[in-house]
């Protein structure tokens, strides 16, 4: 099996370049997706969330008010710590569990859309790890026009993550989405040449169908040794 971590910084086009994996038929764990699942009425992620940080960041539903913890985590790098710290656990299982699926279904090449790769060192269990790079300005201009936030907000989540140029430098695989549509569906092109390339004997091993055929010939191995020494 083949883990291939796909990150950058918040709206530089994750979820753009993830949603062109899924269309070409790559099954995709999404991290923030995960991170809404364990917070949801009633779980112990929400649980912890309300006795750290108040009934005042709950909507009338009872459900988290996420723009309001938003607010609160974004401005205040000791808060997000907090944030980070009660959900981490959470957040990892999530994922775990979302990998053991896909994994017995059989899939071979799993995208793993996480946000905070680098910064929760998640990177160590992928490999490529794709960046999906987009210039300074753009990445503010795409932030403030999509949250509908401020300057001063935007740069605010941004400086809550490891700076995008070092997380290039870091990256096996650049997407530069600075461009147009059209212009990262064709960088895209080549990378879904390199993630689909054959698995390599490792990756295989990790794969079920990898895991099964070492079973069988282990067994098959004991059944024939068994039976030349009788
Ligand atoms: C702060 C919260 C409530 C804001 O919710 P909201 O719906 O407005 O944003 P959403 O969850 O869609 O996240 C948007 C983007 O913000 C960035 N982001 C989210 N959490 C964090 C964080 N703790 N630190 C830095 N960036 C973050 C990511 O780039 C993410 O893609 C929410 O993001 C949250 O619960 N964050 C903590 C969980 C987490 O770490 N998520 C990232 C998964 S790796
Ligand atoms: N090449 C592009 N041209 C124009 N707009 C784009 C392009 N790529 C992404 N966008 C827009 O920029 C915004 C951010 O993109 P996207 O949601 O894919 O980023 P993200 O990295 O997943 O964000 P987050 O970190 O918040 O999850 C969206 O509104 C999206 O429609």
């Amino acid at each position: 099996m083949r883990l291939v971590g796909l990150t950058g910084g918040i709206a530089s086009g994750k979820s753009t370049v993830s949603n062109l994996f899924k269309d070409a038929g790559v099954p995709v764990v999404d991290a923030d997706v995960v991170a809404r699942n364990v917070v949801q009425k009633g779980t112990g992620g929400w649980k912890k969330i309300v006795k750290a940080f108040g009934d005042e960041i709950l909507l009338d539903n009872g459900e988290i008010d996420r723009a309001r913890l938003g607010q609160i985590v974004f401005s205040d790098p000791s808060k997000r710590q907090i944030l980070n710290r009660l959900l981490a656990l959470h957040i990892s299982s999530g994922i775990f569990w979302e990998i053991a699926k896909l994994w017995m279904k059989g899939c071979k090449v799993i995208v793993l859309d996480i946000p905070l790769l680098f910064e929760t060192k998640m990177d160590r269990w992928t490999n490529p790890v794709i960046v999906v790079w987009v210039n300074p300005e753009t990445q503010i201009e795409r932030l403030m026009s999509r949250d509908g936030c401020s300057e001063e907000q935007a740069h605010n989540r941004i400086n809550s993550q490891l700076a995008l140029d070092w997380k290039k430098s870091e990256a096996d695989i650049v997407i530069d989405n600075s461009g147009s549509l059209d212009d990262t569906k064709q960088q895209f092109q080549e990378v879904l040449r390199k993630v689909s390339e054959p698995l390599t004997w490792k990756e295989r091993l990790r794969s079920r169908d990898g895991l099964i055929s070492v079973v069988m010939c282990t067994a098959v191995g004991v059944l024939l040794a068994q039976k030349n020494l009788l």
